[in-house]
């Protein structure tokens, strides 16, 4: 496996205008995470969680500095080319699921890879593999509103992997479930993760999940900085 960081932050600073006030929620930010590696960002709420996903996501530009996709400088890309990297490169998955109401949990998984131009025969043997992995292949036939909130999610994880992302981001993916579902849902996330090799930035409140990720980072007057080293990850 290549050495080349999956993620990296090089100088990133993003802050926002309200009326009068100016927030600068990221300043001149490092941070990198590299082939095969499972860190867990947790902040306070306000901190900049989702506005630091965003900007690793290729879905909002920083006001300076340079973000790399496996090496790539992304600066000078246009939307069109941001788009196409990130659904080669970059899977996600957010606190509320964001699947499509009218398609099954099939369908919901297939979608990205017919986009990226998979034909639909390829995709769909892919996708019932994701949901089998899942343990919700018996469910592929149903829609977003016949799942509970855990299936739900684990179908989210699914079409967040079907592309094959070297890179995954999760925002509070089990932030709306009950501590049980929780547990079991993070549980799966990290063994697929682990199993495809993927390099995972998975923001969450939970201290107990964080505790099962390679390292934990927090944002710090605007920066990435360690958190607390991970004795283990039982
Ligand atoms: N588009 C925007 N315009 C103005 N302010 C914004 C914008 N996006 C985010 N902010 C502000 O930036 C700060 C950080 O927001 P962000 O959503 O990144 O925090 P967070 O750590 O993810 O919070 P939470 O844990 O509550 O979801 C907040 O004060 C928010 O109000």
């Amino acid at each position: 496996m290549s050495n080349v960081p999956r993620l990296q932050l090089h100088n990133v600073s993003r802050g926002f205008q309200t009326g009068e006030a100016r927030l600068d929620i990221l300043q001149t930010t490092n941070f990198a995470v590299h082939p095969g590696e499972l860190v867990a960002l947790v902040a306070p709420s306000g901190a900049g969680k989702s506005t630091l996903l965003h900007i690793c996501g290729l879905l909002d530009r920083p006001d300076s500095g340079t973000v790399l996709i496996n090496g790539q400088d992304t600066t000078g890309l246009d939307d069109k080319d941001l788009s196409s990297l990130r659904g080669q490169q970059i899977g996600f998955v957010y606190q509320f699921h964001h699947l499509l109401p009218e398609f099954d949990a099939l369908e919901n998984v297939m979608m990205p890879q017919l986009i990226a131009g998979l034909d639909k025969a390829t995709a769909r043997d892919r996708a019932m593999e994701l949901l089998d992995y899942l343990h919700i292949g018996p469910r592929a036939t149903h829609r977003p509103a016949e799942l509970s909130g855990g299936e739900q999610q684990r179908v989210a994880i699914a079409r967040a992997m079907a592309n094959a992302p070297g890179l995954l981001l999760a925002d509070e993916p089990t932030g709306n479930l009950d501590p049980g579902t929780s547990d079991h849902v993070f549980q799966v996330l990290l063994a697929l993760v682990r199993a495809a090799g993927v390099s995972a930035l998975i923001a969450t409140h939970n201290l107990a999940l964080a505790a099962k990720a390679d390292r934990i980072i927090t944002l710090q007057e605007g920066k990435v900085v360690a958190k607390e080293p991970v004795e283990s990850a039982a």
